[in-house]
């Protein structure tokens, strides 16, 4: 099985370095320019790219592979799909983004199952740092695909001896707890911004978990999945550490500064979409709704205040 990246970010190019430590993988990226001069990537810089890793600027090669694996931002999934007129059918589509599209509410094997109804859409997602990766570190992740046989070969293929990947059949479960994680670190961040304290973070942890396996279990999830790497995992990593964007974007709402504009923090529009679902679903998910509410400028003091002035409730 021959595989592409697209996408040429932080995560694409880890993948890359990854998977090149141990079979040939091609990597396309939109501005390949410092890619095919220096072999780094901008958003990964003083990582190079092993010699089995082909940057090819050709889009229309890349998608000659028989797995491709799309490492862009969700919110650029949709348009960055549309303008491929490929039919890419037989292929397998990994998603390997975190949220859910703003103006649809869907999830990216939707997008790329919708774009390619003759392909397998999959998703690559879990506990990791690209920078983790890149440098060989041991990482688990989660590889989700209904065709399990296809996930089989996947996982055969895309495993190195560091980077380890679990299958699953439950994509939604491990698509919804990848793109949630993200907006409870953004709370997680705030909250320790705040001064509020360890105590405080693990309560929204928990809590945010609660609001994860709600909306993930009515729409279909296996409660196993949320509690494996793609969420629980995940959720874990995102909320406690100083690497995570989400975390240090949260962080700086906490503390009153502001984040830099070019940083890629998915929790944010995340945020806004999956209010919106549950506002459809007449769901319950207060936290969600407070990190939408702070980022569009909402005061952090108040917002945590009317969290905790909610009405008691059963656990
Ligand atoms: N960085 C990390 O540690 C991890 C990131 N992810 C996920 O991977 C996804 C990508 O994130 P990063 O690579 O970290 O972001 P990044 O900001 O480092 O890179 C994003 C890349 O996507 C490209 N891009 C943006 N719009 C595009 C479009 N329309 N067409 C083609 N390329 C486009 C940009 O040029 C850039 O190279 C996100 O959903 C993120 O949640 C998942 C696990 C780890
Ligand atoms: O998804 C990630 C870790 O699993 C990366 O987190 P950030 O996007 O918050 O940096």
């Amino acid at each position: 099985m021959s595989v592409s990246i697209l996408g040429g970010g932080a995560f694409g190019t880890a993948l890359a370095v990854a998977i090149g430590q141990q079979r040939p993988v091609t990597i396309w990226a939109r501005n390949p320019e410092t890619l095919l001069s220096t072999r780094q990537s901008p958003r990964l810089p003083g990582v190079s790219l092993p010699d089995a890793v082909t940057v090819n600027p050709n889009l229309k090669a890349a998608l000659g592979a028989d797995v491709i694996l799309f490492s862009m931002p969700m919110q650029s999934l949709t348009g960055f799909a549309e303008q491929i007129e490929d039919g890419l059918t037989g292929k397998a589509l990994v998603a390997c983004c975190k949220g859910i599209d703003l103006n649809t509410l869907r999830g990216p094997t939707d997008i790329l199952a919708q774009q390619w109804p003759d392909a397998t859409a999959a998703v690559l997602t879990g506990p990791s740092f690209a920078v983790d990766i890149a440098n060989g570190l041991p990482t688990a992740l989660t590889l989700a695909c209904r065709d399990d046989q296809l996930g089989i070969k996947m996982q055969e293929q895309l495993s190195t001896r560091a980077l380890r990947l679990y299958r699953t059949v439950d994509v939604t479960g491990a698509e919804l707890g990848g793109a949630l994680k993200n907006v409870i670190a953004i709370a997680c961040g705030a909250c320790i911004g705040q001064g509020l304290g360890d105590s405080a973070r693990a309560a929204l942890m928990t809590r945010g978990f609660a609001e994860i396996a709600r909306l993930a279990q009515h729409l279909g999830a296996d409660p196993s999945t949320l509690a494996g790497l793609s969420g629980f995992g995940d959720l874990v990593l995102t909320c406690t550490s100083e690497k995570s964007r989400n975390y240090r974007f949260g962080q700086a709402l906490g503390r009153g500064e502001t984040f830099d504009d070019d940083t890629t923090v998915e929790g944010v529009k995340t945020a806004a979409a999956v209010t919106a679902l549950a506002r459809k679903l007449s769901l319950e998910m207060p936290i969600c709704e407070a990190v939408q509410n702070v980022s569009q400028g909402a005061s952090v003091t108040e917002t945590i205040q009317s969290l905790l002035n909610r009405p008691l409730k059963e656990e």
